[in-house]
């Protein structure tokens, strides 16, 4: 028995899947879902891009810091993100979520416009998911990409010499953590980058074209990410501070708050710009910008030339 309260468990799961579900569809009309029981699409070019990553309320993100529908823009965002990151184009999304019984239905129906707002942004639609209660909320999203006949571009590429360049902010989402977890609201662009990336889904199939040899989004911070491609390439990668850079803004928040700027853009994560390294002569494409260089095998990732002591991202469970 359900009665409408306004709450998700008023509505009842399949009220709720007929709310998310009714109307929507994937841009291409020749292909299916949501709304079977599994969808329909192309893979144009055989093999298919996929990747997953959950958000989970309290840990990623917090409904009293974004609105649901910002949640739903990150979510999908994240997962993008990762496709591009391998040269890919995005073909589709497949979303999950679970909520509380109490959860009120509207905050779904956000969830669900922002997870559409943003596959929209890259040309797709949400093709499917599923509708659980649980204790918090979770938002998990699968993305699926195509390579167009190219092959993709891996963490393993990079080779001493390369130039290693970015594309996209970096620092911005933790400051916004930063002033959001002292209480703040403002400054609104710095507090927006932390309650939705932006990436730009173009970068990574323009990056791969202009011969990317390796290439990462970058989720848990730079360092710590462009640890991972060092590590997977057997190479040792060097960034620089001056090229790097850190923005005016980001300067008057961390002077304001008493923290570092140049920490949040070496370690801040979750603006997920894209890192990549590329030959030595290579033109970079447009809104690259070189930030360092890959090194010789075993000599880790360093910042100017010495080896970083921090911590150099996020990491669950520490
Ligand atoms: N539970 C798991 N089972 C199988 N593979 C996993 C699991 N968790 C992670 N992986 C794989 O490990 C690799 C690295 O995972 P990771 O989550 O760090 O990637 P990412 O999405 O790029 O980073 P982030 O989660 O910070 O966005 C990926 O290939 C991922 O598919
Ligand atoms: C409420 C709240 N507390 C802390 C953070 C910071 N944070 C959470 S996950 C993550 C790295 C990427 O995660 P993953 O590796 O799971 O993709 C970072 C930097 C946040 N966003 N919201
Ligand atoms: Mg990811
Ligand atoms: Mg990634
Ligand atoms: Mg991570």
């Amino acid at each position: 028995m359900t009665t409408d309260d306004g709450t998700v468990a008023g509505l009842g799961e399949f009220g709720l899947i007929r709310t998310v579900t009714e109307s929507r569809r994937q841009p291409d009309s020749t292909l299916l879902g949501p709304g079977d029981d599994a969808a329909i699409l192309s893979a144009p070019d055989r093999r298919v891009v996929a990747t997953t990553d959950m958000l989970v309320q309290g840990v990623h993100f917090r409904l009293d810091w974004s609105t649901p529908e910002q949640v739903g823009r990150k979510a999908v965002a994240v997962n993008l993100a990762d496709v591009a990151a391998m040269g890919a184009v995005p073909t589709t999304v497949l979303v999950a979520l679970g909520c509380p019984g109490d959860t009120p239905a509207s905050l779904v129906t956000e969830l669900v416009d922002g997870m559409w707002a943003e596959a929209n942004r890259a040309g797709v639609g949400v093709s499917g998911g599923d509708l659980v209660r649980a204790e918090e909320l979770v938002v998990s999203v699968t993305a699926l990409g195509d390579l167009g006949g190219r092959p993709p571009v891996t963490r393993s590429g990079a080779r001493p010499g390369d130039i290693v360049a970015v594309h996209g902010r970096l620092g911005w989402a933790a400051a916004g953590l930063a002033v959001l977890s002292r209480g703040f609201r403002s400054p609104v662009n710095v507090v927006n980058a932390q309650r939705v990336p932006e990436p730009d889904y173009t970068a990574g199939p323009a990056a791969a074209g202009a011969g990317a040899t390796s290439m990462i989004d970058i989720s848990d911070g730079l360092l710590a990410d462009l640890g991972h491609v060092a590590e997977a390439s057997g190479v040792g990668i060097d960034v620089r501070t001056d090229q790097v850079g850190v923005p005016r803004r980001l300067t008057e928040v961390g002077t304001a708050l008493g923290a570092d700027p140049l920490r949040w853009v070496l370690t801040g994560g979750e603006d997920h710009a894209l890192a990549a390294t590329f030959p030595p002569f290579a033109e970079l494409p447009d809104g690259w910008r070189r930030i360092g260089a890959v090194t010789v095998p075993d000599s880790g990732l360093t910042v100017d030339g010495e080896p970083y002591h921090e911590e150099s991202g996020w990491e669950h469970w520490r």
